[in-house]
Parts: structure tokens; sequence; C-alpha cells
């Protein structure tokens, strides 16, 4: 009993001043890990919010954008958190009832009030852009589109957000800000990585945004955008062209078909067995093509599809210039653009149009893309009409010259070839957020894309707590090891007889 005793004494851990050193050293051990994970724990996230209406020539939308609040210079990212369809036509179609187009707006900013917390509302910015559609009004009457805007202006100032203002923009401002959006969702921008293009397809017209290494912007300064983003310089190309969207270019093709002014015109664009009486004044209402409408037209002509790719690529190719060019190269109707270059995200109506008729694999050789559509529109209208209930009619029987019409403007117009085809995605969203001008405009509106790179801590919260806790490993495991001379030797213990 008594070496036992005598042992006892001897353990160094048995003794009170290391145990409580011990004890002492642990809790400080762990003291300090709690502090530093308490003290750089994120803080519970708070956001803020943006919201940008999107005022088209076929329809208007509403976006919602979100983004932390500490973090809207730096590392956050704004995300789009929802959007809502305005139901009826776009802004322009309203130029005889203004009115109505403040009221149409109303369904989509209450549902808006409802998305952005109530505490946010006064502080959330809310913007209206205008593209071709009110372009195009404008240029046809301008006091008609005042009113317009007049009247939105009134409705969204009753909202309780922050209303920043309603205008059109520039086809420039429309193609950079596609080109900004994409390449923001894709982080792209902040890492410095090759940018992807930008194809933009509307209702009344299109946008081609891409960098080229060939482009300083010197040989057509109206195509060259300059920005400065996270510390590095683009000099991005651009370019929109007016009544080439899908809506204007079918006017355009229907234009050139009933220049002779007859009462009945086979059409290879729709499909065989499609038939539609049309107004010649509801082709001809249009900035895009008045000026071409026939004298003495009768009142309307009756559209008869024909269904024939080949031939209705040729219709579309009409409504192309190709005879004059006085820079090193063009796209079409004397409109400079240097060497594609880069992958391309194609979005909005070439989404529509290729995901309908399944052709948004462009890994599919371009040759078997027209075969394809070859065969779509030589399908019977019954058939059609039978295989797609739920879809719009006036959708389905353009899907034809739609798709016809976007493989003519990539190839012939923006000189995309079988190789380069596959260098474009069609896309619809990216990260959850549509691609569209919409998110780049609010971006650029609000400052968020610095022109410098932000500082960033050395290190993300992770890696500072994981060093903390490795270290106190660390120092705990040293501090048993320098207690080794007061271990007890277990190997060779006296034997209690
Ligand atoms: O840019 P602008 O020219 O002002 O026009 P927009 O903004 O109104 O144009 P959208 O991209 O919304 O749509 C482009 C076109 O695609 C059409 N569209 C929309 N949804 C479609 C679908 O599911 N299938 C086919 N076409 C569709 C729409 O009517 C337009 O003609
Ligand atoms: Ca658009």
């Amino acid at each position: 009993m008594s070496a036992q005793r005598e042992m006892k004494e001897k353990n160094p851990w048995h003794m009170p001043v290391t145990i409580i050193i011990t004890v002492i050293g642990v809790i400080a051990i762990v003291a300090l890990v709690t502090v530093a994970v308490l003290q750089n724990r994120p803080l519970p996230q708070k956001y803020k919010y943006g919201i940008v209406l999107d005022a088209g020539s076929s329809h208007t939308a509403l976006y919602i954008y979100e983004w932390p609040a500490e973090k809207d210079n730096n590392t956050g990212r704004a995300e789009q958190k929802h959007s809502c369809k305005v139901k009826g036509p776009g802004i322009s179609s309203y130029a005889s009832a203004p009115l109505k187009a403040g009221e149409s707006l109303r369904a989509c900013m209450q549902e808006a009030e409802q998305w952005v917390p109530e505490r946010r509302h006064r502080e959330t910015p809310l913007y209206l852009g205008a593209t071709a559609g009110m372009r195009l009004l404008n240029m046809e009457n301008s006091t008609a589109s005042d009113g317009v805007f007049r009247a939105v202006e009134g409705a969204l100032q009753k909202a309780p957000f922050s209303f920043q203002g309603a205008r059109i923009l520039s086809g420039q401002e429309e193609g950079a800000f596609g080109w900004v959006t994409v390449n923001y969702l894709d982080d792209r921008l902040k890492q410095g990585l090759e940018t992807t293009g930008a194809l933009d397809l509307g209702g009344a017209s299109t946008q081609i945004s891409f960098i080229s290494d060939k482009f300083d912007g010197s040989e057509s300064q109206s195509n060259s955008v300059a920005f400065r983003l996270y510390g590095n310089d683009y000099n991005l190309y651009t370019h929109s062209f007016l009544c080439y969207g899908k809506d204007q270019a079918l006017r355009l093709t229907l234009a050139h078909q009933t220049q002779s002014g007859p009462n009945l015109i086979s059409d290879p664009c729709f499909n065989p067995g499609y038939s539609s009486t049309k107004n010649y004044s509801a082709i001809y209402d249009s900035p895009c093509v008045s000026n071409r409408k026939p004298q003495g037209a009768p009142l309307s002509f009756i559209q008869e599809g024909k269904g024939n790719f080949l031939q209705c690529q040729e219709v579309v190719k009409n409504v192309f210039n190709f005879t004059h060019c006085k820079y090193s190269q063009c796209s079409f109707n004397g409109v400079f653009q240097p060497l594609l270059q880069g992958p391309f995200g194609a979005f909005s109506a070439y989404y529509f149009v290729m995901n309908f008729l399944n052709l948004t694999d462009t890994t599919i050789p371009l040759e078997t893309v027209k075969q394809k559509l070859a065969s779509y529109c030589a399908t019977p209208w019954s058939q059609i009409m039978q295989q797609h209930p739920d879809v719009k009619v006036k959708y389905l029987a353009e899907y034809c010259f739609s798709g016809t019409y976007i493989l003519t403007l990539l190839t012939e117009g923006y000189n995309f070839t079988s190789e380069s085809y596959s260098d474009i995605k069609f896309i619809k969203k990216i990260k959850g957020s549509d691609a569209g001008w919409t998110l780049g405009y609010m971006l650029n509106l609000t400052n968020m894309i610095p022109a410098e790179a932000p500082d960033s801590p050395p290190l993300p919260h992770a890696g500072y707590v994981s060093i903390v806790t490795i270290m106190a490993i660390l120092l705990l495991i040293l501090f048993i090891i320098s207690l080794r001379p007061l271990w007890p030797r277990c190997s060779k213990q006296p034997q209690i007889v």
C-alpha cells in the first residue's frame, strides 16, 4: 500500500500543479479557438435589392436582383431573385392609349412588393429601360413615345421603391450590357478570363457583342465600348441592328415577297397547309418597312405555306445587303465587324426558337441542323398543330421562318462557319439568372462592378479558423511533450510484491 502511495506521489500527472497547468492550458486553447470562430463568423446575411423593367418590343418583364448587403463592391454576386412577365404587349403598342401601358405594369409591381422585404422598399432602386420597340415608336412619332413614357413613369412613381427613371437604351448600351451580364454571371470579369460574346435576338432588334484581339475601336468608333472592370481593360465590339429582331425581320421578308402587290403569296417559310389572310397595313405600319409599301396594294393578302427551307433561306437572304463595305470587313448593311473570336452565348429568341426546334445542341454539325430544320419546315401545318396543342399558334406558325432566319443571320450575316457554329451556346439562364441586358444595366448604374480589383483579406474565414485550430492543437501537443521529463516511467515499473 505504501509503495502504491509512493508511486502516486511520484507520478507528475497526479501532482496538483501539473493538473492545474494542464486544465488552464486546455481552457486557454478552447477559449482561443472559440474566440477565433465567433469573432470571425460571418454575420447573418443581409441583402439589398434592385429592380429592372425590360420594356421590350414584344413584352415587358420585371427582374428583381438580390446581393449581400456588406459585399456589394466585393465578393458577393448579384443574382436574379424573381422575374415577372407583364401581361399584354410591349409598351410601344400602347401609343394610342398610353395610360394602359402604365396600368399593365401594376400586377408585376405588386408582385415586386411581396418579393422585396418591406424594410428595404424605400432604398431599392427601380429602373425601366426600353429597347427597339420604343426606339421605333420614337422615330415614328415622338409625341406618342413621350406620352407612353409619362404614363409608365406615373405608374412607377406610385410604387414604394426608389424610382430612378425610364428611358430608351441605345443599341450600343443594349449590346454592351448583355455582354456584361453574361460575363459577370460566368465570373469571367473578376478573374480576367477569356470572355464570352453575346448574341441577343429580340422582336425588333438584334445585338452582337464580343472581344476581338484585332479590334481596338479605331476602325469603327461607333462599334466600340471601352470598359475597365476589376482592373482589366476591355475594348468591346458591339452592334445593334434595328429592324433585324425576328418580328421586324419577318415584316422585311413579307415586304420583299409582297413588293409586286399580289393578293396571294406562296411562302416557303411557313408549313405546307398553313393559310392566313393578312392586312397590308399590319405588315407595313412599322418604320422598318413603311417606305416599301407597294402603291395601290389591296387591303389584304393571303399567305399560303409552302414549307421549303432552301427557298425560305433565299427569301431571308434578301433582307441583308452585302453590296457595300467601306471597312476591312463587314457583317451586312455596310456595318463593320471584326473577325469572330471566342465562345458565344445566344439568348432571347435565339434560345426560344432553337429550344422549340430541339436544336440547341451545337455539337450537331451545321449541315445536320439545316436538314432537321428543313424537315420541320416541310411538316404539314395540321400535323404541327396536332403535335403542339399547347404552343401559341403565332409562335408555332413562325418557327420555320424563325429557325431559318437565325441560321441565315448567323452564317450569312455574322459569318459563322460550320466550324465556328459550335462556338455558340444557346442559353436562357446562367446560374439561375436570365441572360439579357438588365443585370448589366443595373450593375452599371449602381456602380457594383469596380474599375479596380478589390483588396481581399489574405485568408478566407474558414482558412483563418482552421489555422488557429491547428496552431492551438500543436501548442497543446508541444506543452504535453514539454512535460515529458515528469512523465512516469511506465515500461519498467517496480513489481509490487
Ligand atoms: O429586344 P426587343 O427587340 O425590344 O424585343 P423583346 O425584348 O420584346 O424580345 P424578346 O427577347 O422578349 O423576344 C424575342 C422574340 O421572341 C418571341 N418569343 C417569346 N417567347 C417565345 C417562344 O416561346 N417561342 C417563340 N418565340 C418567342 C417574342 O414574341 C419576340 O418576337
Ligand atoms: Ca430584348
